[in-house]
């Protein structure tokens, strides 16, 4: 099924007026935008392409890139909907491939996929990069320091998987370390580190980094709780004193104007000695060609991450391709842990039918009488009401909490409950959620609170910061509520960063409700999931595995069995060649 838009209005921007033959076409069908068609358009007359069949598949190429995909399989996406005009399939790509679109780099061909220059670029530095990483000399280890370290800090039959992992990644220069949640990867990370520090005679400099500043603090946090544990000597704690973790961003050093460009580089690397890199599977083609082209090569590097969770927000599923792609180049590179050691039995065995594709299986565990996880059915009524009852509560609670000016309880409340919705709009959207929520709220005290009686601020309004500001420190992810201080004024206080005044924050959105997509690298103890209906494009299996996970204790589906179905049974495809170009000389 190819994704298309939709629209009844004949002013609709998406709408490219001046658009003729195919891209027309493509473009009345809701596959191509405006934008798609004048980027292709406006490139094919700078190099001085005319043909129709050439426009259309630079359209698409544009157009994968805005669905995260980093190039186009025109092939593929031929079948995917026959009914569409399309070209004539013999010699299509070979007519872009010789195109002088292709001759001026505009575009590239390669293994029968058709790419934006920029991003085959990428794709073959994070190649050429990674490869030269996996060529490298291995680490020289004290080995028996090493085994009888390893033995110590992960005891037993327990601890076997991450035993083995820790020494993999002890033994060479590039880890990519795979696991669903509580499967123990910061654990091993905590124990990893302390085998790295011990084997050095000078002190290690170690940088901890996830994609966002909600990551990277729970990274942190984490990194440090796993060092309570008592198989952590006072001497293996001293070595890692002081570890603090930050945003790629922050790491690389982000520079104004620029999101693609960083302070480090190939010519000024990070000086850090062990690179950990959490929540992987967030990091977009871009940031791991900036990344990889920054670490030093004799560095060590980790990559933490669960492949099966949704890819970045921007092009590119760089996590998952690379565990395809090192299973057959360089099967140890990648060190996979698999058993639980969080969830009690529900969440985790819903976790690992939405992983298997097994829907029958997800069912039986979401029909079960598990207190941990349920099914709401939407034409329930009654049950639909008390699930809305309960978040209203929830928002209730909060804001009596933000009158009482208890900034911290109030930032501690805000992980205890958390709605996601696959859609930002509609029915079954974040708008329509938040807006729901506050009317409850609003019914509920008596007060005019909310957008909706033009009170956008008030006690009690939790926020998602939506991008980085490094002049205030705060990053896109970042949490926080609204509170009321001993002076009366409305103040914003960040989990785990510093207060603000309102007016002060630019990039916000009120957090009742949230995307499946930006509650990435987050988890709150309990999470209602409100599934779209079966036919919505955006309901995948991706999308509702990240979702489940997020939960700690609970986790509540709304929606039909179909929709469950649906969901398990749609892949989240993007098309990338890193895989395969990982694979072959
Ligand atoms: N081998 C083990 N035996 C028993 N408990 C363990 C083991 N490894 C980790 N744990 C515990 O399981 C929980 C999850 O571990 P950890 O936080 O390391 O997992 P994770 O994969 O990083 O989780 P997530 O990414 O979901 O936050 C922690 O409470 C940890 O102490």
């Amino acid at each position: 099924m190819i994704e298309r838009w939709e629209s009844d209005d004949p002013f609709d921007a998406r709408l490219a007026r001046s658009a003729t033959g195919l891209l027309a076409s493509f473009n009345q069908e809701g596959v191509l935008t405006a934008a798609d068609v004048h980027v292709a358009t406006r490139a094919a007359a700078l190099a001085g392409e005319e043909r129709d069949e050439v426009r259309l598949a630079v359209a698409l190429a544009v157009r994968a890139v805005r669905h995260g995909s980093v190039c186009v399989d025109l092939a593929a996406l031929r079948e995917t909907e026959e009914t569409l005009p399309w070209p004539a399939a013999d010699g299509w790509l070979e007519a872009v491939a010789d195109s002088p679109l292709a001759a001026q780099s505009l575009v590239q061909v390669e293994d029968g996929l058709l790419y934006l220059d920029r991003y085959h670029r990428e794709e073959g530095q994070v190649r050429h990069d990674l490869l030269a990483r996996l060529a490298s000399p291995r680490p020289v280890a004290d080995e028996a320091l090493l085994e009888a370290s390893a033995a110590r800090l992960f005891p037993g039959e327990g601890y076997a998987e991450q035993r083995a992992a820790a020494l993999a990644a002890s033994r060479q220069s590039t880890t990519v370390l795979t696991g669903g949640p509580g499967t123990g990867k910061t654990t091993t990370v905590a124990g990893l580190l302390a085998l790295l520090t011990e084997q050095s005679p000078t002190p290690l400099r170690v940088a901890l980094t996830a994609p966002t500043g909600k990551a990277a603090a729970r990274l942190q946090e984490a990194v440090e709780g796993a060092q309570l544990a008592p198989q952590f000597t006072d001497a293996d704690r001293a070595r890692l004193n002081g570890l603090t973790a930050s945003t790629l961003h922050r790491l690389l050093g982000w520079r104004p104007g620029s999101s693609t460009r960083f302070k480090h580089h190939r010519t000024n690397r990070l000086p850090h000695d062990v690179i950990v890199v959490d929540e992987t599977s967030m990091v977009s083609l871009t940031m791991m060609a900036r990344l990889l082209e920054a670490v030093r090569p004799e560095a060590r590097l980790i990559l933490v991450g669960d492949p099966d969770q949704l890819a970045s927000v921007e092009a590119g599923a760089v996590l998952s391709d690379l565990v395809a792609g090192l299973a057959v180049r360089s099967p140890d590179a990648v060190a996979a842990l698999r058993t639980t050691h969080r969830f009690g039995g529900a969440i985790g065995a819903l976790a690992a039918a939405l992983r298997d594709g097994d829907a029958d299986a997800a069912l039986d565990v979401l029909k079960s009488d598990d207190p941990a996880v349920e099914l709401v059915d939407p034409a329930d009524e009654t049950r639909t009401a008390e699930v809305e009852r309960e978040l209203v509560r929830h928002a209730v609670a909060l804001h009596e909490a933000a009158l009482a000016g208890d900034a911290e309880r109030c930032v501690r409340m805000l992980d205890e409950s958390r709605l996601l919705c696959a859609h930002r709009d509609g029915p079954w959207g974040v708008a329509h959620w938040n807006r729901q929520v506050e009317r409850g709220l609003a019914e509920t005290t008596g007060e005019p609170l909310g957008i909706g009686w033009g009170h956008e601020w008030y006690p009690g309004r939790p926020v998602l910061v939506t991008a980085n500001d490094y002049g205030l420190g705060l990053f896109n992810g970042d949490t926080g509520v609204t509170y009321q201080d001993a002076g009366g004024d409305l103040r914003v206080a960040i989990a785990g960063g510093a207060t603000y005044a309102p007016s002060r924050l630019g990039d916000i959105e009120t957090l009742h409700a949230m995307t499946v997509h930006k509650s990435q690298g987050s988890q709150a103890r309990s999470v209602t999931v409100l599934l779209p209906p079966d036919d919505s494009p955006l309901l995948t299996r991706e999308l509702f595995y990240t979702a489940v996970t997020r939960a700690q204790e609970r986790v509540r589906i709304v929606g039909t069995p179909d929709a469950v179905t649906a969901a398990i049974t749609h892949r989240a495809q993007r098309a990338s060649g890193l895989r395969q170009r990982l694979g072959h000389d």
